[in-house]
């Protein structure tokens, strides 16, 4: 503990440092790094995960031509597409979308021209208010996540009101208002096509006011020495309701689908959300030794005047055959769940799902935790308890071969000075290197783990009424019995129950243990 707590201090203190500098990922490109500091550097088992990456893709990201959208037949062609790559995927590319190459580029070049100007004249602009319209930083969850991504930002948020030009850094004043034009634009295609394609009419979600507010986020991401070791943006799902994504020839960006990574090209790309019947996507940039890469981000995420109001599933999609999967909420409540947290935690969408939550509630019910469902005779397990694909995919680390053993140490002749001195240090390099070993020759008869073992057999498999009795989640309970802790704020259950007995600051009350095993 005491040391976690010091790599915790050191850690922090470094991200004030970075941040103090206001110079960013960038400043320290210029300052000539070799090696990236540890605050960028992911946890080694994230890295490993990496393999995701190598699989052969059969499938292509869906790329959608929006050409001859006022042709009727077309157009329900369109449709129909952007129903597949939403539904499927979340995400698509689009083509043909009729901005000026001219326009992009420019944008693209404005972003380049902001970071790469005076420093003092960024620094005045270096900011974590989140009432601020326009300010740059890096990393707005520095302070909150478990690493720090490789990227500086320059936010633009326009939720209440069109660009407000005076406030916009000269540099790439005018690239941007051009840019935000063409968004707004074909940002109001875009929700039509997704209203279609969600059976509504065309101005629906228009009409609700989600074209109108839009924060363009500029990622501006150095070279950087050690990409290996950093992302550009960790794994993570945007929170408003459509994005629209500018990436420069560098290329980067990778989305999820079906737990693999696949790396998208450079153009217009789309992201979505709704009422699950639209995915949310996860994705990410990698960090590459080339650059900079620079990315623009246009987020829809509703006019300012819609976030004291409630927000929930499209009342007309609702019926008894197609019912809600996610309660109302208040849009500035959701967003304060976004911003407050870091980046690649649960995406915020998910505290409000109603069926999962009361599958979850149904389950918990029922007292009879898993062994309940195996008793029931279930053969396919249900849907509450199945890890999301990417955690699945990842599991293909698993299999590869090991060079080295798990520390075994043997407690035996721990009487003896000299043998007590090697069992410290063998402790010592197990508990800093591992965490974890395993201890033989302890000198407790065989006879009392087997027949603990069998009391907790006879305790979980008795009369489930008796059972019942116990079951609870109230912490100050002492002896409990329940099916996951952490069952309602889980991303998947684990397959388990557990009897819990807690002795932290009494010796065991027999009168208090379940008969069977105390
Ligand atoms: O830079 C990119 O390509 C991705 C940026 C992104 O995902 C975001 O701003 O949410
Ligand atoms: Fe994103």
């Amino acid at each position: 503990m005491a040391t976690e707590t010091s790599v915790d201090y050191d850690r922090t203190k470094e991200l004030k440092q970075f941040d103090d500098t206001k110079a960013g990922v960038k400043g320290l490109v210029d300052a000539g790094i070799l090696n990236i500091p540890k605050i960028f550097v992911r946890p080694a088992e994230d890295l490993a995960t990496e393999e995701l990456n190598s699989g052969h893709k059969k499938v292509e990201v869906p790329i959608i031509d929006v050409s001859n959208i006022g042709d009727s037949i077309r157009r329900q062609e369109i449709v129909n597409e952007v129903k597949i790559a939403s539904g499927e995927w979340g995400f698509f590319q689009v083509i043909n979308h009729g901005i000026p190459l001219s326009v992009l580029d420019e944008m693209i070049e404005g972003i380049r021209l902001f970071n790469e100007q005076d420093l003092e004249l960024k620094k005045e602009l270096y900011s974590r208010d989140s009432a601020k319209k326009v300010k740059f930083h890096s990393n707005f969850d520095l302070y909150t996540s478990k690493t720090a991504d490789w990227r500086d930002t320059l936010q633009l948020t326009f939720l209440d009101s069109d660009p407000d030009t005076s406030q916009m850094p000269s540099v790439c004043r005018k690239s941007t208002m051009e840019y935000f034009k063409h968004m707004k634009k074909l940002g109001e295609t875009l929700f039509e096509l997704l209203s279609e394609a969600l059976g509504l009419q065309a101005d629906h979600l228009n009409s609700m006011g989600y074209s109108k507010g839009c924060s363009i986020v500029t990622h501006y991401y150095p070279p950087c020495p050690q990409p290996e070791l950093t992302l550009g943006v960790r794994k993570h799902a945007d929170a408003g309701i459509l994005t629209m994504l500018l990436q420069n020839h560098i290329g980067g960006l990778q989305v999820l689908h079906n737990g693999q990574w696949f790396d998208i090209h450079p153009t217009l790309g789309g992201l979505v959300l709704s009422n699950d019947k639209f995915k949310s996507v996860k994705h990410r940039a990698i960090s590459n030794h080339v650059g900079p890469r620079i990315s623009v981000a246009c987020f829809f995420s509703g006019h300012a005047s819609l976030l004291d109001k409630p927000f929930g599933p499209i009342k007309k999609l609702i019926s008894e055959a197609n019912p809600p999967q996610y309660e109302e909420f208040l849009l500035k409540e959701y967003f304060a769940k976004f911003f407050s947290s870091s980046l690649d935690t649960k995406p915020p969408i998910d505290y409000y799902k109603l069926v999962h939550q009361s599958k979850l509630k149904q389950f918990d019910d029922t007292k009879a935790g898993v062994k309940g469902l195996v008793d029931a005779g279930i053969l396919n397990i249900p849907r509450i308890f199945v890890r999301p694909a990417e955690d699945l995919a990842a599991d293909e680390l698993n299999s590869s071969q090991k060079t080295i053993e798990v520390p075994i140490i043997d407690v035996s002749n721990i009487g003896y000075s000299i043998r007590r001195k090697e069992i410290v240090n063998e402790v010592k390099i197990a508990s800093g290197e591992w965490g974890f070993f395993q201890v033989i020759n302890h000198g407790i008869p065989l006879s009392v783990l087997d027949e603990m073992i069998e009391g907790i057999r006879l305790f979980n498999e008795q009369d489930l009424e008796l059972k019942k009795e116990i079951y609870s989640r109230d912490s100050a309970k002492k002896v409990k019995f329940l099916s996951n802790f952490d069952l309602y704020t889980s991303k998947a259950l684990d397959w388990k129950d557990t009897l819990q007995l807690s002795l932290l600051d009494f010796d065991p009350d027999p009168s208090e243990m379940p008969p069977v095993c105390w």
